[in-house]
């Protein structure tokens, strides 16, 4: 396994996990959030020893051994005596340091001591008001800290500014507005939850939260997924009766607009080709109303084996996982030309999630980027070829990189003449889903839709031409 497939699972499977929990973080995800207006319960005892732990936290993080969420999970195993709110406030801390790392770092250097003590602070300063985080300051600390947030930030670069590493601000300020992208992808993000259709009506679950104890969480619905409700905190979902009859999951709304771009229907037979732990599976069955046969697809047995416990909640009955060989597997080669629909979620940088995995800009490089993408490429191709005439292929992924997204898209339909581009607006329209874009992809910002980032693009393949297997085609129908 590559290191960033292995980035990609421990990514991915925190991201659905620590959201559920309300607990340990990240994509994907949620950590607790700290309530940062209620003064804490012993704030003389707590203050010396809080900067203690997010600093023995920061510690092992900053190694960048592994992905922060796993790092926080395996230190809050470790530390069982901390509760809810400990968890909460040291996640909290310590995310924001990764937010905002390299001006911090440059905080750091001025005064004595340990440096990743100073990061610890400046995190707190996100958590607590200042009179309490004073309480486990010395004289000398407190002028520091006094200092360091009383300059201004109007002479730094924009890299430094908004703490990105030089690469990725150069790719970034390709893209419009960065400014504003680069502020909204430093910003923690709410938490975003979809309804299950087969079990759920979004208005209905809505009525009951407003009055039940789930009315402190602000549930909204999303302003674009008709299945998406938005929440504000980070409560233990997993622990309500709703996510366990399989009612409710975590999921992004750019992510639940996937499903709308795939548009399955009933009886068709689907392919989602990079299933992972389910999250996109789950709503591309409902929408098939449990009928005609879901693939799910991974290169992971042990991803696909952590979506089976979801699918089970979910009521679903037409899903088959299968794992797959990365290249060459007989079981793709097998559905040439017979997917009415086939979804390529692509592993990929994941820059468009830095809201919920800040860790991200300083674990990605350029060479990874490569390698990213030929692997991206070779997927697309892949799964590409299981397409019948007339059918469609979505390819998506979480990054806002112009390389993973449009860049490997025209490569692909230069390639691939036969693949034509629809226009995602236009899609999501017959679905009475209206998303302001300009272009035929969808391109989703945390400036603009308050969504992660996140692309996609819907094609279809001609259906004039032949199967690869050399049968007549057959188009599926309108
Ligand atoms: C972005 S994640 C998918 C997330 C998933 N769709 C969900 O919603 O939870 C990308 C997935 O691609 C898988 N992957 C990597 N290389 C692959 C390949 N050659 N073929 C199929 N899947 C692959 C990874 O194991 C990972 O689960």
């Amino acid at each position: 396994m590559s290191r960033n497939d292995t980035r990609d699972k421990d990514r991915s499977r925190a991201r659905t996990r620590a959201a559920a929990e309300g607990g340990r973080r990240a994509g994907a995800g949620g950590r607790p959030q700290a309530a940062r207006n209620d003064p804490p319960a012993r704030p003389y005892v707590m203050a010396a020893a809080r900067i203690e732990q997010v600093r023995q936290v920061l510690g092992e993080v900053l190694q960048w051994k592994y992905p922060a969420d796993a790092v926080l999970s395996h230190w809050f195993r470790a530390h069982t005596n901390a509760g809810l709110r400990d968890r909460g406030e040291i996640a909290e801390a310590v995310f924001d340091v990764l937010r905002h790392l390299r001006r911090y770092r440059q905080f750091a250097e001025i005064g004595a001591g340990s440096g990743t003590r100073r990061l610890a602070v400046l995190g707190l300063t996100s958590v607590w008001p200042r009179e309490t985080l004073d309480t486990g300051l010395d004289e000398q600390e407190r002028a520091w800290l006094d200092h360091v947030l009383s300059l201004s930030t109007d002479g730094l670069s924009r890299a430094v500014r908004h703490s990105v590493p030089d690469w990725l601000d150069e790719r970034l300020a390709a893209l419009p507005d960065a400014e504003s992208l680069l502020r909204a992808l430093n910003a923690p993000a709410p938490l975003d939850l979809r309804i299950n259709p087969l079990k759920m009506e979004r208005d209905a679950l809505l009525a009951a939260w407003a009055s039940g104890p789930e009315a402190r969480w602000a549930a909204q619905a999303t302003p674009y997924s008709p299945w998406g409700i938005r929440i504000q905190g980070r409560p233990p979902i997993n622990r309500w009766g709703a996510f366990e009859r399989g009612e409710i999951e975590v999921q992004d709304e750019g992510s639940q607009l996937l499903a709308a771009l795939v548009a399955p229907r009933r009886g068709e037979m689907v392919i989602d080709y990079c299933a992972g732990a389910g999250g996109k599976t789950l709503l591309l069955g409902a929408l098939m109303r449990s009928t005609g046969r879901l693939y799910a697809f991974d290169v992971s047995a042990a991803r696909l084996a952590r979506a089976k416990p979801r699918f089970a909640r979910s009521g679903l009955s037409n899903i088959v996982p299968v794992a797959i060989a990365p290249s060459n597997d007989q079981r793709v080669k097998r559905l040439r030309g017979k997917a009415h629909r086939v979804l390529v979620d692509a592993p990929c940088s994941g820059l468009g999630t830095l809201r919920r995995n800040p860790d991200l800009k300083w674990r990605q490089h350029p060479e990874s980027l490569v390698q990213l993408c030929e692997t991206q490429a070779a997927i697309l191709r892949d799964a590409a070829a299981c397409v019948m005439p007339g059918g469609r292929l979505v390819y998506a992924s979480c990054s806002i990189l112009p390389e993973e997204n449009e860049l490997q898209v025209q490569a692909f339909l230069e390639a691939h003449p036969e693949f034509s581009l629809l226009d995602a607006g236009a899609v999501l329209a017959d679905r009475g889903i209206e998303v302001a874009l300009d272009g035929p992809f969808l391109r989703l910002r945390p400036d603009l839709h308050g969504t992660d980032g996140f692309f996609a693009a819907v094609m279809q393949r001609a259906k004039a031409v032949q199967a690869a297997t050399g049968q007549a085609a057959q188009a599926p129908a309108p």
